[in-house]
């Protein structure tokens, strides 16, 4: 596609990743998960290489099973404000749970971090994975439950970060008026599963509404996406895969009379990357090495720098994704990336030297929403 955006990047930074045995490394800090200083040290690390937005997913259910240290990990909103503050322009992002959650509090909670953070929050607004103990007072949830809850959960909040128009604080110390209460607008929300009359007390986001993702690969969470969000975190474990995947998405927009250009399809791959296809190979024993009971799937983006970025410029220009979000298994997964792929990307002009807006949706490239009475 000719009219295809640039490439968009992003930096999952909770420690270790997606694996059991990550935080075992002798250069990750065992506690990396919860460790504030970890955290700092990512989160500028991707802000200087110019990413779009750091992320987080997000665990309802802890327990037995769990990944070891998913059972010591910061709780987004709260982690994305401490670092919105160590940070001046990359996305701010949290992923909170639809089922087990209130959205006028989370409504509340993201665009707080929206103004914190001058423009810069999204919120991928899950279903959530199943498992672990009950910790939330409506039990465990199925689908049929779990999805009306997620299109209940999306209306209202899209409904309260429009609450007021972007002219309705007027604050002028000499007449005394604060607010134009023509507009203010209420929600008056009567669900099956969530009630809310509104108003929130937040003005209207500097970036319109934060950005709202969802993930998922079902045909009902995409209908989900297509209707409601600017955003989807998929999957596809091949390119072809990914790309019959993103295809579908993207068809499901043009039916509801959306500009594929205005939605952000993501997926996630955790590289290993050397200078040379050798140097990878050793990072990927070294780890092995480390973690011997243990075995870690060679990573799909895996070799030489050169290679590593044929395959996003290839991934990216297929169509398979408009966002990489980067997960690391090696504690360098994500270093490396940027030190030796992302300086390529930039010379083929795949991906920014310097950012373009101040806001995330401004470098998402997606259109500032005009309110909207709902
Ligand atoms: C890429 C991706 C990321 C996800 N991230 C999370 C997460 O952070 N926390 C969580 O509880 N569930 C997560 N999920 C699970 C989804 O919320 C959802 O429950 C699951 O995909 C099943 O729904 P679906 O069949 O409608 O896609 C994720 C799913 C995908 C595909």
């Amino acid at each position: 596609m000719s009219d295809r955006k640039k490439l968009k990047l992003a930096a999952i930074i909770e420690g270790p990743g997606w694996n059991f045995v990550g935080w075992q490394h002798p250069d990750i800090p065992a506690d990396s998960s919860e460790n504030i200083n970890f955290y700092i040290q990512q989160a500028k690390l991707a802000e200087a290489a110019k990413f779009d937005t750091l992320f987080l997913i997000d665990v309802s259910h802890v327990g037995p099973g769990n990944i070891p240290h998913y059972l010591s990990m910061f709780e987004g909103v709260t982690i994305m404000s401490a670092l919105s503050m160590v940070t001046k322009t990359i996305g701010l992002s949290a992923t909170v749970s639809t089922s087990y959650a209130d959205p006028y509090s989370v409504a509340r909670q993201i665009l707080s971090l929206d103004k914190i953070s001058k423009g810069r929050a999204s919120l991928n607004a899950i279903t959530s994975n199943p498992g672990g103990m009950v910790n939330f007072s409506r039990g465990h949830l199925g689908k049929q439950d779990q999805n009306p809850m997620q299109k209940e959960f999306s209306e209202i909040l899209l409904g309260l970060w429009d609450t007021y128009e972007d002219d309705a604080f007027i604050r002028d110390k000499e007449s005394g008026v604060y607010l134009n209460p023509y507009k203010m607008h209420t929600v008056d929300y009567r669900g099956e599963y969530f009630s809310v009359d509104g108003p929130l007390n937040i003005s209207r986001s500097v970036q319109g509404r934060p950005v709202l993702y969802t993930a998922g690969t079902s045909p009902t969470l995409f209908d989900h996406a297509t209707r409601y969000t600017d955003g989807v975190f998929t999957h596809g474990s091949t390119l072809q895969e990914a790309v019959l995947i993103a295809n579908e998405i993207r068809r499901r927009l043009i039916e509801k009379n959306r500009r594929p250009e205005d939605f952000i399809v993501s997926i996630s791959q955790n590289p290993i990357v050397g200078k040379t296809e050798q140097e990878a190979q050793e990072k990927y024993l070294a780890l092995l090495r480390y973690i011997p009971k243990n075995s870690i799937p060679r990573p799909q983006f895996y070799g030489s720098a050169e290679k590593v970025a044929d395959q996003v410029q290839q991934w990216h220009e297929h169509g398979a994704m408009d966002m990489l979000i980067l997960r690391q298994d090696h504690p360098y997964g994500i270093k490396d990336l940027i030190e030796l792929v992302v300086p390529i990307l930039q010379e083929r002009g795949i991906f920014r030297t310097e950012y373009e807006s101040d806001t995330l949706r401004g470098n998402l490239e997606l259109p500032r929403p005009a309110f909207r009475k709902i």
